[in-house]
């Protein structure tokens, strides 16, 4: 087999694994595995999607303790017909191009990954009703920079407010942005910027409680509701109470091929791992001015021979762009947003 489906994925990277036996012989050989995805995760049943068909999955024995999360590429055998009642194990995960971790909790202190694979985050915040908390847009674009998604802020009801207040927050971070609003038909307006924004990636929509994030992802995909409840006639519970993430298919007729990642509940990420040295390489025009930093300068406010400061006096560097990433960087630390 070739190298996609390897050993590790990213969440274990921290943790060098010991091999006290050979991994060869006795393991069984998987060639009448086929591929799926996994669009969504109940109580230990995965829900894949395997050439078109949706089928219910298990974790097999090897797996162990390896985590299997929404957008995981899988590899899967048994019965992957996707009857009722059948039950399909997954004995391959294949390495992650991106993990997205949401924070630790009191009842849970690991920051755990929500999402893989995902290649954009989707900002979701309205101008107002609830009031946009740019703390919080901070954390997610921190999270997405450092997971390497493409962040795009989604501004929603743009008919109680005028955008222009938060954009100019985010303007010199270059963060691209789609502006939407409903209109006396209670249509969304701007829905056609958002389609072509999201055609052709794997978008994770996250926002918090009440900013419109239903009210997209039901105009985004009319049998969002539908699709949602055929998963959960598969997995045998009435109502989605679950919080997990669910991955959807975008309609091919309004986008060229694209998935969105609904995430509900989910409203906060972990950046506790986030390093700035990480966080910079987001920004390289940022990055190249701190090459002279001195050792272990995390290029905050605070620092004093911080190279950014050093390109800011010789004006080489945009005084903005340079205090919004600092922004960010503090934004990694604070809890009340
Ligand atoms: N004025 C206005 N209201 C909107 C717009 N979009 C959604 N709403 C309303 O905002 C409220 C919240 O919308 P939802 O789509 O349920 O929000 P949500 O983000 O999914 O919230 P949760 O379900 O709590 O996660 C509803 O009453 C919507 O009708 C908009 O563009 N303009
Ligand atoms: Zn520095």
């Amino acid at each position: 087999m070739s190298g996609r489906y390897g050993e590790h994925d990213v969440e274990h990277y921290e943790r060098p694994r010991r091999r006290t036996r050979p991994r060869t012989k006795e393991r069984p050989s998987y060639d009448d595995a086929v591929d799926g995805s996994v669009i969504t995760v109940d109580r230990g049943r995965f829900t894949l999607l395997v050439e078109g068909r949706r089928v219910l999955a298990m974790k097999a024995r090897p797996l162990g303790r390896k985590g299997v999360v929404v957008g995981d590429r899988v590899r899967v055998v048994g019965d992957v017909t996707g009857n009722d009642g059948s039950l399909a194990r997954i004995v391959e995960v294949a390495d992650r191009s991106t993990v997205l971790r949401r924070t630790a909790d009191d009842d849970d202190p690991i920051e755990r990954v929500i999402v893989a694979n995902a290649t954009q985050l989707v900002v979701v915040t309205a101008l107002a009703d609830p009031e946009p908390r740019s703390r919080w847009i901070d954390r997610a674009l921190v999270a997405a920079y450092d997971a390497g998604l493409a962040p795009l802020l989604c501004l929603t009801k743009a008919d109680l407010e005028n955008p222009e207040t938060l954009l100019s927050t985010y303007r010199s971070l270059g963060v691209p942005w789609v502006v939407t609003h409903r209109d006396a038909d209670r249509r969304i307006v701007g829905l056609a910027d958002l389609q072509t924004r999201l055609a052709g990636h794997t978008s994770v929509l996250i926002g918090t409680s009440g900013v419109g994030k239903s009210t997209l992802v039901n105009a985004l995909v009319p049998d969002a509701r539908r699709a949602i409840g055929h998963v959960n006639a598969v997995t045998g519970q009435g109502r989605h109470t679950s919080t997990s993430a669910i991955m959807l298919e975008l309609p091919a007729s309004t986008t060229a091929g694209g998935w969105i990642v609904d995430t509900p509940g989910i409203r906060s990420f972990g950046l506790a791992h986030v390093q700035p040295e990480h966080l910079i390489e987001a920004f390289p025009d940022l990055d190249e001015m701190t090459e002279e930093c001195p050792r272990g300068c995390t290029h905050g406010d605070d620092e004093p021979e911080c190279g950014l400061d050093e390109a800011i006096a010789e004006g080489t560097a945009d005084p903005e762009r340079v205090a919004s990433f600092r922004r960010l960087l503090a934004a990694r630390s604070v809890t009340d947003y």
